[in-house]
């Protein structure tokens, strides 16, 4: 890979551009810690009573925003990057008090906004949770609403429905509560890992469809890992008795599914294998299913207790799919740079949320993919792609979203001038992802 310079009006941006491989890959790699289990193994360790140490852990800037905001509401956290632990010093339901407003920036990570949201509520005092420009444009009015029902003062304070948040702690009353599922299942998780703090019982009843469901088992799961019990009632329906209390304890974080979903791809576009360690189809994150889409496109794929490996032989030639993205989303940007490669028409469907995400990522998507030379439809809720018979080099835009630019780093190992700008933004959750990225394509290279 050769990386340069260009100089744009926002100042010096790298580019990266991607080396065809010259032979079938043949690669074991290992992916960082999941965002996910991170962003959720923090505010329960905090709540916790008791010491937690919490093992693997993602360091990246979504997981580094919400370590230093508890630094910042006063949790002791020792954090040793080298080992990737993380100790937390639990307090049992408080929050330690503090005078004025106090400010968390959360940068753009989701997990941080929405979780953080809820979870200052059981404290006293003011907290404003604000985020980059990109985070002022992603919703949170549906969580707003649902903590006023459960008797806390909070409110979008530009009135966008969007972060900045205040809220003017006092305590979480609890009750029962109504919000819908279809923008974000975020909303839910938060207000799901905070409730057993609250003062009485908490019942969320989800209106309409619940999208993202598999993080809403992460979330439960996770929660019943720590000592406290959901009981749900349907698939809508979500009762949390009072009284319950997180226990510390020593905890493994899995690594991340979502990132682990590109070293899948890169087989099924570069062609040999490559297996993913540490990871199986008995995960917390239903993106771990991802190598199942590539199963269906015709890659083989072996799923052992303790890797995920996938293989594109020699000769083989993929079909496209027809599917529903709703429970995987994140790996909608994975699933598309593969889709060109294959000889029928991708069809992804039922995921028009993710253009409030980092960026409006269908979009992205289907504007990158085009300058590639793919025919693609765009729809409101998801995209058709087409096989291309030749891509064409070219400059990937990345829009500030990891995702791009890990998805479209895969099209350049088969095809000739393939740049990736600002490369950097991977930060947000695999700062280290061209490193694996290179050592993928060279097994050989320390
Ligand atoms: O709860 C979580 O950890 C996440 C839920 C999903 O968001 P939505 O529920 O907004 O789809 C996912 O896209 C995000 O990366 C992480
Ligand atoms: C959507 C994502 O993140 P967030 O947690 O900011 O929603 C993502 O990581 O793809």
């Amino acid at each position: 890979m050769s990386e340069s310079k260009e100089t744009s009006e926002k100042g010096a941006r790298t580019m990266l551009e991607i080396q065809p491989v010259q032979q079938p890959l043949n690669a074991v790699v290992e992916v960082p810690g999941s965002k996910s289990i991170s962003n959720r193994a923090l505010p329960i360790a905090a709540l916790a009573t008791g010491t937690s140490t919490l093992r693997n852990m993602l360091f990246s800037d979504d997981s580094r925003y919400f370590m230093s905001c508890l630094q910042k509401l006063g949790f002791q956290l020792e954090i040793d990057e080298d080992t990737k632990t993380v100790v937390v010093e639990g307090l049992g339901g408080t929050l330690p008090s503090h005078d004025g407003i106090l400010d968390l920036f959360v940068g753009n990570a989701g997990t941080a906004a929405r979780f953080l949201t809820a979870f200052v509520s059981i404290g006293v005092g003011t907290y404003r949770i604000d985020g980059i420009p990109r985070m002022r444009e992603r919703p949170i009015q549906d969580l707003i609403d649902a903590l006023q029902t459960l008797g806390v003062s909070i409110r979008s304070e530009l009135g966008t429905g969007c972060p900045p948040v205040l809220v003017e702690a006092n305590g979480l009353p609890g009750g029962e509560v109504s919000i819908p599922g279809n923008k974000s299942s975020q909303y839910l998780s938060a207000l799901l890992l905070t409730a057993p703090y609250a003062n009485r019982d908490v019942e969320i009843k989800v209106s309409g469809e619940l999208l993202s469901a598999p993080y809403i088992d992460m979330t439960i799961r996770m929660m019943s890992q720590f000592g406290v019990q959901v009981e749900t009632h349907g698939d809508n329906v979500f009762h949390i008795a009072a009284g319950q209390r997180y226990k510390a304890r020593d905890y493994i974080v899995e690594p991340d599914a979502s990132s682990a979903s590109y070293f899948a791809a890169a087989p099924a576009i570069a062609g040999g294998r490559v297996r993913v360690t540490n990871l199986s189809r008995d995960s917390l994150q239903g993106d771990a299913l991802f190598a199942g889409l590539l199963e269906q496109m015709g890659c083989q794929v072996r799923w052992g207790t303790d890797y995920i490996e996938v293989e594109k032989r020699d000769g083989q030639t993929l079909r496209g799919i027809d599917v529903d993205l709703n429970e995987m989303s994140d790996t909608t940007m994975t699933l598309a740079v593969v889709a060109p490669f294959a000889s029928t028409p991708t069809t992804i469907r039922n995921i028009g949320h993710i253009r409030i995400k980092e960026t409006d990522r269908i979009h992205a998507v289907v504007t990158e993919l085009r300058k590639l030379g793919v025919q693609v439809e765009e729809w409101e809720d998801g995209m058709r792609i087409y096989p291309a018979s030749q891509i064409r080099p070219a400059e990937i835009d990345t829009y500030d979203d990891h995702r791009m630019a890990m998805a479209f780093a895969l099209v350049g190992l088969r095809v000739n001038g393939v740049k990736i700008k600002d490369p950097g933004c991977v930060s947000k959750t695999f700062p280290t992802y061209f490193e694996v990225f290179t050592k993928m394509c060279n097994p050989t290279t320390t």
